[in-house]
């Protein structure tokens, strides 16, 4: 089962100079799992996620993606989607003509993708609007847009970075439903955000980079109930607690960081 995992990744490690962004990171997310990937600012999210969809190279460690060694760049980058912060797309073009880019540099125009881009559009509610300039868009459609750019080739992995920062309460919720639905599709979701309650949402597990390493993972049931006390706690509470420099400092930590260290 692991070893066939849609991510896998073994001592995985990132230096920049003598910083070490990412820190002998070792993880596995399973078919049709949404992994909520969480860290304070600089924790090294990104740059995971960089050399995950193989944008950066790792200085040392390994991983796979769909099976495919990272190293393999081709075979990776036909089976993961990424949505990434800042999304490329280009204010000038309509949205249409962005996917047919898009496809495009793929190497996949023809009828095929034509159909494709119209059952996206359709899918994410982008109908009417795909023959208008994408400047004239409002956020939660460039963010849409974005999305279906990166689910055009029918990837097996989806990397989402941040996806509904920014958007407005009804722009967000449409993202976590379209998130919810690809899950049941099969998906195999890597979610990194910042905003707690959409890990809680979508999540089935989850996992807290701090200073470059992984310092817990699990269910957020697992990571919110105490097995020693029976307490709960929320996720918020936790992440305060793995994420701060002395383990206890947080509001209402009592339990040893260790307790949530996989
Ligand atoms: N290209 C780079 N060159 C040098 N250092 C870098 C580079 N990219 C990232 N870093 C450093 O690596 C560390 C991890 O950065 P990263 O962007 O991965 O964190 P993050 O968890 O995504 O942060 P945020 O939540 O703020 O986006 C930071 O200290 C950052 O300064």
């Amino acid at each position: 089962m692991t070893a066939n995992a849609p991510i896998r990744t073994e001592s995985l490690t990132k230096r920049y100079g003598d910083e070490l962004a990412v820190r002998d990171l070792s993880l596995t997310v399973e078919r049709g799992e949404v992994f909520g990937f969480l860290g304070p600012n600089g924790a090294g999210k990104t740059t995971t996620m960089r050399m995950l969809t193989t944008l950066t190279r790792p200085s040392s460690g390994e991983a796979w993606v769909a099976g495919a060694p990272i190293t393999d760049r081709d075979a990776v980058v036909d089976e993961l989607g990424y949505l990434p912060e800042e999304p490329p797309i280009h204010d000038e073009l309509t949205g249409r003509e962005q996917l047919e880019y898009v496809a495009g540099l793929r190497d996949s125009p023809g009828t095929e993708t034509d159909e494709r881009i119209r059952e996206l559009l359709a899918r994410f509610d982008l109908a009417d609007d795909a023959d208008d300039r994408i400047s004239t868009y409002s956020k939660g459609m460039k963010q849409k847009t974005a999305l279906i750019q990166a689910l055009l080739h029918d990837p097996a992995v989806l990397f989402l970075d941040e996806p509904t920062s920014g958007l407005d309460p009804r722009a967000a919720r449409t993202v976590r439903n379209l998130i919810t639905e690809l899950r049941e599709e099969g998906m195999t979701v890597f979610l990194s955000t910042h905003i707690l309650p959409v890990v809680e949402e979508l999540a089935d597990r989850v996992g807290v980079l701090h200073d470059g390493r992984l310092v817990a993972e699990g269910s957020p049931e697992s990571l919110t109930h105490r097995a020693e006390s029976g307490e709960e706690s929320t996720l918020e509470e936790v992440f305060l607690e793995v994420t701060s420099e002395r383990p206890g400092e947080a509001a209402g930590a009592d339990a040893e960081r260790s307790e949530f260290v996989r």
